[in-house]
């Protein structure tokens, strides 16, 4: 369902149009069936009869929100639907009753607000279905991805808490969810570094010789092909990209600034290291132009694509 004052129903409607009458499993929106305006909805019982209904029907598990949204405005009152939603959508998947988990984006100050203790999805989905030691989320889209070694939290934060364990752990999960669910026999992994130059031989800082190079040391030692520390400035050029399968970044904007202004529309966020498939939308919430008609279904549509085929791999 993701905010309800957001565009998560309205891309999901229009991803809806898109495919009900290509062939496939369809889906089914958790939320409330009410904030559909314009679109046939199908209330099911259960999520096994989505794919009949998908052709003639949206099919919705309805599940009402507290308050009616308003385009736009945020109300806490919806806090506990919108994570109820999320809960439910993974008990499904657990279950074994969906093949994948696909979530519409949630405005993470509201949850915040009312004393929800994650910073985001990445860290819920893998506090109720982990498999990984930590969480690992990655972008992807045709021609880049992306790892942010550390997610949710302030630059000086995140800075401070890097460590060459830390690289390693997250490169090592990242390297083998490409081997399993992405097909990639031996991935290669581009490690970014942290300061202008990766450092410029220690005059620039001297985290990339002492946190980054030993984690790229360590993750060779394990037979990884994994190099770096990288230049930041340059790692993501036209002529860099096809080197390298994935870039591991050391916080979250050196990973998406670059696929975001590549590729916003085909950008897909991926949770790694859950015992669940779960794909995502790289957009927000757009409260600007929430209830306008204006939201673009692209991303959404990318990850609804990736999830079918990440559940196909691992034969749902
Ligand atoms: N997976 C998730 O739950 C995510 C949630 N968010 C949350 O979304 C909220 C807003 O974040 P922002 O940084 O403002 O990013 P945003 O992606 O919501 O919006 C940035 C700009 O892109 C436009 N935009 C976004 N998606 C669009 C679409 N599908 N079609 C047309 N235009 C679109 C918006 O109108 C806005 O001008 C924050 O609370 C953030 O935490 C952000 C990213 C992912
Ligand atoms: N900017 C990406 C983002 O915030 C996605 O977070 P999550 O809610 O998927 O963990």
């Amino acid at each position: 369902m993701g905010e309800p004052a957001g565009i998560g129903a309205e891309v999901a409607a229009k991803a809806w149009a898109a495919l009900r009458e290509i062939p496939g499993p369809g889906f089914v929106f958790l939320g409330d069936a009410d904030v559909f305006d314009g679109v046939p909805v199908a209330r099911i019982e259960t999520p096994e009869q989505a794919t009949a209904a998908f052709p003639t029907a949206l099919p919705v598990l309805h599940a009402p929100l507290a308050a009616r949204p308003r385009p736009g405005v945020l109300d806490p009152a919806n806090a506990a639907a919108v994570i109820a939603s999320i809960e439910n959508a993974v008990a499904l998947a657990q279950a074994g009753r969906v093949g994948a988990v696909v979530t519409c984006p949630i405005q993470k100050s509201v949850l915040t607000g009312t004393g929800f203790p994650h910073p985001g999805h990445t860290e819920f989905l893998h506090a109720l279905a982990p498999v990984a030691p930590r969480p690992v989320m990655m972008l992807a889209s045709e021609e880049l991805r992306v790892v942010p070694v550390t997610i949710h939290e302030a630059l000086a934060s995140a800075i401070a808490r890097l460590t060459p364990g830390l690289i390693v752990e997250t490169a090592r999960i990242t390297h083998d969810a490409l081997v399993r669910d992405f097909g990639i026999a031996a991935p290669r992994l581009a490690i970014a570094g942290l300061n202008p130059h990766a450092g410029e031989a220690g005059t620039m800082g001297r985290e990339d010789i002492e946190i980054v190079a030993p984690a790229v040391a360590e993750l060779q030692r394990l037979g990884i092909d994994a190099r770096g520390p990288l230049p930041p400035d340059t790692m993501f050029t036209a002529k860099a990209r096809p080197r390298m399968d994935v870039a591991i970044c050391l916080y979250h904007d050196q990973a998406l600034i670059p696929i975001k202004t590549l590729d916003m529309d085909g950008g897909v966020n991926v949770t790694l290291g859950l015992s669940i498939i779960r794909t995502s939308p790289d957009h927000g919430t757009a409260l600007d132009i929430a209830g306008q008609g204006l939201a673009d279904p692209s991303s959404l549509l990318a990850a609804l694509r990736l999830a079918e085929q990440l559940a196909a791999r691992r034969s749902f």
